[in-house]
């Protein structure tokens, strides 16, 4: 966050010490003799060793820690030219077998050829004595291994990549990197980098790779279904495909269906086909799919016999309850009782909770082991305290093996969970990866019960698995319908199915739990902050901060999340010289002492302290907490989210954000005492029906809609489903199917 504006600065000289180095990040810091002094350099520039002359380009600042320092944005390094340089660079120990007194030996014989020598003819280093033909050999490769990182990292800085980019991309493609990327910089596009496309470009273009070029073509193809693949489609029509790449890459739809067929006969890209249309799959989306129709599919055809004594045991829970369970939630109770797999789906108040604790305690009575999870840390804890049972999220669950880089699990398909049943509630968000992971994990006999409102957003990752299994009507399913009367009193209940069936919300009067208030732009922004900060704690008692949330649609605009974000954290949590903060330069973030935050993406790796009980590691996306210590000199920040501490250090920092407001994306999965939606000023394409429902669910016990009613009209209009390509309905009729019956 500091001042960038400035021109860089030039510094020149040589490397006297090595300081500290990061050999995953590229991140180094080491002194350089400029002549007249030794300066600190720190920053992502490679590996660097002494005696190398550097060229470093940057600023010099003061370190609130470590004092004056000249960070470099970027640093071209050539080896040392003369004897002393070389001399101090062999004798630093940077290559094997090579101290001090053999670094003197060998330039005594070979002078400022020294390093020709140990790259091109390492044999003649055994005119040393004490070096052997495998040590000589030993020593050459090493050279040419860190001689090869420098040489990618130079070619990544000529077009303004990081080293930190450079030392992955060597990492994945070893010492012929520079060839590899010479002959395709569209290799950028890909794993592991995924750079974006449009930067791609201009590097080939540097390099004269043609606009209609098939290696341009090719990749355009598989970035347009990667790109797709993060809007949430797991495949595209092949039309669809061809129709968006040739817009995208601005070339013929000859060039583009002639690097289709390459790709699909090379096996990068997938083809299926139903009802006559041809739909491309990148192969870990379609393997996905395939995956978790194959074991529904399965699972569905296989009932099992129900224990004899259910119809007593059901009457044995409603005498505890008090009362009777209406003719749906029996059904689904009977049939979580004689199946393997099955859904159960409903808006809320439709007791769906109410039929998953009588499951539970069913399946307790059954089974030694029934896991109860969900897609969110804050899904998951709801879920625990509505279930009075520990439910944990699918990546505790899964458990994530942090030792790879990559997400990996440590329960898969060769390590699987010891369970007889595992409940997934909160079903709509999860993503066809994690739940392949979580059913590949799954023993043969597992029961997977899953739970979930098919209303809501989809998840954030590809697929729509509620909505598709809903449609393929292939794995039992008990929809619930009925209001009970408990819920039917809340007009937030009542108004969400009004939403959901196209039927306008109404207003309500001062008893009731929903409100509509008729406000427009900065009007608007000024009554959420005088309902966050004063109306509402006084009519209701409810905390600011913890009680009430402040849900909008968008992110930008006079009502969107960043905006409200900045109101509200100055009215409720003001500066002061007794509140430390970070952040603020030209309009960035402010993260201070007392804000509400929120984590916006997963951290694996991340640790977290709690007071009488075990540590542990793992913050994830949508969690919050409150900000409880700023230490500006180091830059970090301790935030508590419940029971967990977690100290984000300066360069974790972009994983946190104020959350006085979210938008209602960040909030599926989670559940409010009091919300408040801004219904002003949202763009065009976000006014649709399941975002105003699934953020009119998220309220406990006041729903407020602060806007204009005829955006909140055309939001219950708008039934555009967010479409999504997939396949997965087919792929579960095709599994439930014996292939004799197949066509
Ligand atoms: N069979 C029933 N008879 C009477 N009341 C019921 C019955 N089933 C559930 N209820 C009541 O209806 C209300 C809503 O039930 P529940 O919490 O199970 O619904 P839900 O679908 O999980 O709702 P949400 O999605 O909003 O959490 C609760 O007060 C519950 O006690």
């Amino acid at each position: 966050m500091e001042d960038t504006a400035q021109p860089l600065q030039k510094l020149e000289g040589v490397v006297e010490h090595r300081i500290y180095e990061n050999a995953d990040t590229g991140y180094a810091v080491f002194e350089v003799n400029v002549g007249d002094q030794d300066i600190v350099v720190a920053g992502n520039v490679g590996s660097v060793d002494n005696g190398m002359q550097i060229t470093a380009y940057g600023h010099l600042i003061n370190h609130p820690h470590y004092g004056q320092q000249f960070r470099a944005e970027s640093c071209e390094m050539r080896l040392p030219q003369d004897t002393t340089g070389l001399l101090s660079y062999l004798s630093s120990g940077v290559l094997p077998y090579i101290g001090p007194a053999t670094a003197k030996k060998i330039i005594k014989a070979f002078g400022e050829d020294v390093l020709t020598v140990i790259s091109e003819t390492p044999q003649r280093l055994c005119e040393i004595k004490g070096i052997t033909p495998e040590k000589a050999a030993a020593i050459s490769n090493e050279f040419r291994r860190m001689y090869g990182v420098r040489e990618v990292i130079a070619w990544f800085a000529q077009f303004g990549l990081s080293s930190q980019n450079a030392v992955t991309a060597y990492r994945a493609f070893g010492p012929h990197t520079i060839e590899a990327l010479n002959q395709n910089p569209y290799l950028l596009c890909g794993e592991p980098l995924q750079l974006k496309f449009s930067d791609v470009d201009k590097i080939a273009a540097a390099l004269h790779v043609e606009l209609g070029s098939r290696l341009r073509v090719t990749a355009g193809i598989v970035y347009v279904l990667r790109h797709n693949a993060g809007n949430g489609h797991t495949c595209l029509p092949r039309a669809k495909l061809l129709e968006t790449t040739a817009k995208f890459l601005l070339v013929t739809s000859l060039d583009i269906e002639n690097g289709l067929d390459e790709l699909l006969q090379s096996g990068e890209l997938q083809p299926r086909t139903f009802d006559d249309t041809e739909y491309i799959f990148l192969p870990d989306l379609l393997s996905a799919e395939e995956d978790i129709a194959a074991r529904l599919g399965e699972l569905s055809t296989f009932p099992t016999e129900p224990p004899k004594t259910l119809e007593s045991d059901i009457h044995a829970l409603e005498i505890v309850q008090g009362f009777p369970y209406a003719p749906l939630q029996r059904e689904a109770i009977r049939m979580a009782l004689s199946n393997r797999v099955m859904v159960l789906t409903g808006g809320p108040g439709t007791g769906k909770t109410t039929t998953v604790n009588a499951i539970l305690s069913l399946y307790e009575g059954e089974y030694d082991r029934v896991a109860l999870c969900a897609p969110t840390g804050r899904a998951a804890k709801r879920l625990s305290e509505l279930t009075h049972h520990t439910a944990s999220t699918i990546h505790r669950l899964l458990e994530v093996d942090y030792t790879t880089g990559a997400v990996r699990f440590i329960h898969n398909e060769k390590n699987l969970l010891k369970y007889d049943v595992i409940i997934l509630d909160e079903m709509s968000m999860v993503d066809v990866k994690l739940f392949q992971s979580l059913l590949a994990a799954a023993r043969y006999h597992c029961r997977i019960i899953m739970v979930g409102d098919a209303d809501q957003l989809p998840s954030v990752g590809p697929g729509n698995i509620l909505g598709e299994i809903l449609s393929a009507g292939v794995v039992p399913t008990v929809r619930l319908t009925e209001i009970f009367r408990q819920a039917q009193k809340s007009l937030i209940v009542q108004n969400a199915h009004r939403i959901v069936q196209g039927e306008q919300p109404q207003k309500g009067t001062a008893q009731d739990d929903f409100f509509i208030m008729e406000k427009n732009g900065l009007a608007c922004q000024k009554l959420i902050c005088d309902l966050v900060s004063e109306r509402l704690p006084r009519a209701y008692g409810f905390d600011p901060i913890r009680d009430i949330q402040v849900l909008c649609p968008a992110k930008k605009g006079t009502t969107g999340s960043v905006e409200l974000n900045r109101c509200l954290q100055e009215v409720l949590n003001p500066p002061s010289p007794r509140k430390p903060q970070l952040g603020g330069e030209k309009g960035s973030k402010i993260l201070r002492l007392g804000d509400k935050v929120m984590q916006i993406k997963n951290d694996y790796d991340i640790t977290f302290e709690r007071s009488g009980a075990e540590a542990g590691v793992g913050a994830y996306n949508g969690d919050m907490g409150i900000i409880t210590e700023v230490d500006v000199e180091s830059r970090s920040v301790t935030v508590m989210m419940d029971d967990r501490k977690y100290v984000y250090s300066a360069d974790q920092l972009g994983e946190l954000e104020p959350a006085y407001a979210v938008t209602i994306h960040k909030s599926q999965g989670s559940e409010f005492p009091a919300i408040i939606v801004p219904v002003a000023d949202v763009p065009p394409r976000l006014r649709y029906r399941n975002l105003l429902y699934t953020g009119v669910t998220r309220a406990r016990k006041l729903c407020i809609l602060t806007g204009s009613h005829w955006i909140v009209e055309q939001m219950v209009r708008n039934v555009r489903q967010n479409l999504r390509y997939s396949c997965l309905r087919y792929l579960l009729k095709e599994a439930a199917t014996p292939p004799a019956e197949r066509r």
